[in-house]
C-alpha cells in the first residue's frame, strides 16, 4: 500500500527534524522521526537533499494516512526545501524536493493568493451556512406548514394579480391569509339594517382613500389607520370588514392571531413585521384581525416574554403607519369584548363602530334580505317574524331561515318521490318560520353547555 504524505521537515543547523503540523518540532512522533529523516545520523542527513530518491523507512505504518504540510530547511535562513514524500510499505518510493527561496516563506501574500484565500473562505462560509440552514429546516416541526402556506400564497398572489413583488419567507406565510377578491362576494348589498354604519364607514375610511386628491393638503383628514368594530357575536362585524375591503378595492389580509405564534424564539416578531411590510407592499390594504381582544388584550405581568415582545413590536409597527401619511394600510379589528383590549390598542383605533343586536326594524330588513331569493309564501308576515325574534343576532336570523327552508325540504323528502323535480318543494310558510324560531329560542336558552352536555367526551 502506498502512503502519500506531505511533511514538514526542517533542519536547524546540522540537525534535521520532522514534525506533524501543529506540533512543536521536539514533540514529533518517534516513528515519524525515524521514518522522516529526523535524525542526526550522517547517513540520514545526506539523504535530505534534492538528489535523494530512495530512503528506508521501516516504521512507515505510524505515519500511514497522515498528511502534513512540508517545509524543509537545510540550513537556518539559507534555503528551504519543500517536498512531497511518497511511501511504500517499508521504504520511501520517491522524494521530490524543490528549492524555495527563504523569502517566499516570509513575504506577504500576493494578490492572487489573497483572492484564492478569500474564495476558499467564501466557499467554506457558504457551505457551512447552507448546512446549518438545512439542519435547522430538517428539525423545524412547522416546516411542512410553511411550505403549504408558501404555495397557497403564491397562488393567491397570482389570483389577485400581484406581480413583480418580491416577498420574504415570512411575508409569504402571511400572504397565505390574503383573501382572494374573486371569492369575496360580499358587498354593501349583502348587509341589511346597518345603513348608518355603512355611510359613516364610506365617509371616514373609504372616501379618503378613493378620493385622495381631496385630502392631500391636510394631515387631519387622512384615513384612520385603525378601525374597531365591536358588538355582540353574529351581528355583521366580519361582514362589514369584508364589504369595506371589497367596495374600496383594498386587499384584505385576514390575520389569524395563531399565525403569529411561532414556537421558535424571535419568529413571532419577524412574522409581525412581515404583516406590516406585506400590507405596505400590497397597499391599499386592510389587515383584519377578528377577535382582536384575544391577540392584543391588556398586557399583564403574566404574559409570556415572547408574547409581550410581539405585542410591543406590533404597536410600534402600527405607529410607523400613523406617521407615514402616504401609507394606505388600515388595521381593522373586530371584537365582542372591547373592554379586554389593551388601552394602548384602543388609542390606536380611534374610529369605532358599535354593531349592536339588530332592532325590530333591522331584523325585518335582515329577514327580507336573507329570504330575498328563496321561495316564500306571499302570506308570510316578516314584521311578525321580526317581532318574535327579539334578541336574535343577524347570524341567528340566518340560521332560523335556514331551518325553516330545511323543513320544506324534509316534508318533500318524506311525503314525495325523491326522484321528482326539485321544483315541487313547497315555499316557506309562516308556520315553518315559527317552528324554526322556537327551535332557535330553545337552543339559545339552553346555552352552549347544555347543548353539549349529552355528547360523549371522547
Ligand atoms: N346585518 C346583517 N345583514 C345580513 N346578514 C347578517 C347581518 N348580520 C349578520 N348577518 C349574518 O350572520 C353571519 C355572521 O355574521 P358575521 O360573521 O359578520 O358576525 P360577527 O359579528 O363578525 O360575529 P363574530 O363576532 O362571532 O365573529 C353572516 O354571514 C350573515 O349571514
Amino acid at each position: 500500500m502506498a502512503v502519500t504524505g506531505v511533511f514538514n521537515v526542517f533542519s536547524v543547523r546540522e540537525s534535521i527534524v520532522a514534525f506533524c503540523a501543529g506540533r512543536a518540532p521536539n514533540h514529533h512522533r518517534p516513528g515519524f522521526q525515524n521514518a522522516l529523516l529526523c535524525s542526526d545520523e550522517p547517513r540520514v542527513k545526506r539523504q535530505v537533499t534534492p538528489q535523494v530518491t530512495k530512503c528506508d523507512i521501516s516504521n512507515s505504518r505510524q505515519v500511514s494516512g497522515l498528511t502534513v504540510a512540508a517545509v524543509m530547511e537545510r540550513k537556518a535562513g539559507e534555503t528551504i526545501l519543500s517536498g512531497r514524500l511518497h511511501f511504500k510499505k517499508g521504504e520511501c518510493e520517491r522524494m521530490v524536493l524543490k528549492e524555495i527561496p527563504a523569502d517566499n516563506i516570509t513575504r506577504p501574500l500576493g494578490r492572487n493568493e489573497v483572492i484564492g484565500l478569500l474564495f476558499r473562505l467564501t466557499i467554506f462560509g457558504a457551505v457551512t451556512y447552507f448546512t446549518i440552514k438545512w439542519m435547522v429546516d430538517a428539525i423545524d416541526p412547522t416546516r411542512k406548514q410553511k411550505v403549504e402556506a408558501q404555495k397557497q400564497a403564491e397562488k393567491l398572489m397570482r389570483q389577485i394579480g400581484v406581480q413583480n413583488v418580491k416577498l420574504s419567507e415570512y411575508e409569504m406565510s402571511i400572504a397565505a391569509h390574503l383573501v382572494d377578491p374573486l371569492t369575496m362576494h360580499i358587498s354593501w348589498r349583502d348587509i341589511a339594517g346597518l345603513d348608518e354604519i355603512i355611510t359613516e364607514l364610506k365617509d371616514t375610511v373609504i372616501l379618503p382613500v378613493q378620493k385622495r386628491y381631496l385630502f392631500e393638503g391636510s394631515r387631519l383628514l387622512q384615513p384612520p389607520k385603525g378601525v374597531l368594530l365591536y358588538g355582540p357575536p353574529g351581528c355583521g362585524k366580519t361582514l362589514i370588514a369584508k364589504a369595506t375591503a371589497k367596495e374600496a378595492g383594498f386587499r384584505f389580509i385576514n390575520l389569524q392571531p395563531s399565525t403569529l405564534t411561532d414556537k421558535w424564539y424571535g419568529e413571532s416578531q419577524k412574522l409581525a413585521a412581515a404583516v406590516f411590510s406585506l400590507a405596505i407592499k400590497l397597499q391599499p390594504s386592510i389587515i383584519f384581525i377578528d377577535e382582536i381582544d384575544s391577540f392584543l388584550r391588556s398586557r399583564s405581568s403574566s404574559d409570556h416574554e415572547a408574547t409581550a415582545m410581539m405585542k410591543a413590536q406590533f404597536m410600534s409597527l402600527w405607529d410607523g403607519l400613523e406617521t407615514d401619511f402616504n401609507c394606505q394600510v388600515i388595521i381593522m379589528g373586530a371584537t365582542n369584548r372591547p373592554q379586554d383590549l389593551d388601552s394602548a390598542i384602543l388609542r390606536r383605533m380611534p374610529t369605532r363602530f358599535h354593531i349592536n343586536q339588530p332592532s325590530l326594524k333591522q331584523r325585518r330588513d335582515i329577514l327580507k334580505l336573507i329570504l330575498e331569493n328563496e321561495k316564500v309564501e306571499s302570506a308570510v308576515d316578516l314584521s311578525e317574524v321580526a317581532k318574535d325574534t327579539e334578541g336574535f343576532s343577524g347570524s341567528d336570523l340566518k340560521e332560523t331561515c335556514r331551518d325553516a327552508a330545511l323543513l320544506c325540504v324534509r316534508d318533500f323528502v318524506h311525503n314525495n318521490d325523491e326522484s321528482a323535480d326539485g321544483d315541487c318543494i313547497r315555499p316557506i310558510c309562516q308556520d315553518d318560520l315559527q317552528k324554526a324560531i322556537l327551535k332557535m329560542k330553545k337552543s339559545r336558552s339552553a346555552g352552549m353547555h347544555e347543548a353539549f352536555k349529552h355528547l360523549p367526551l371522547d
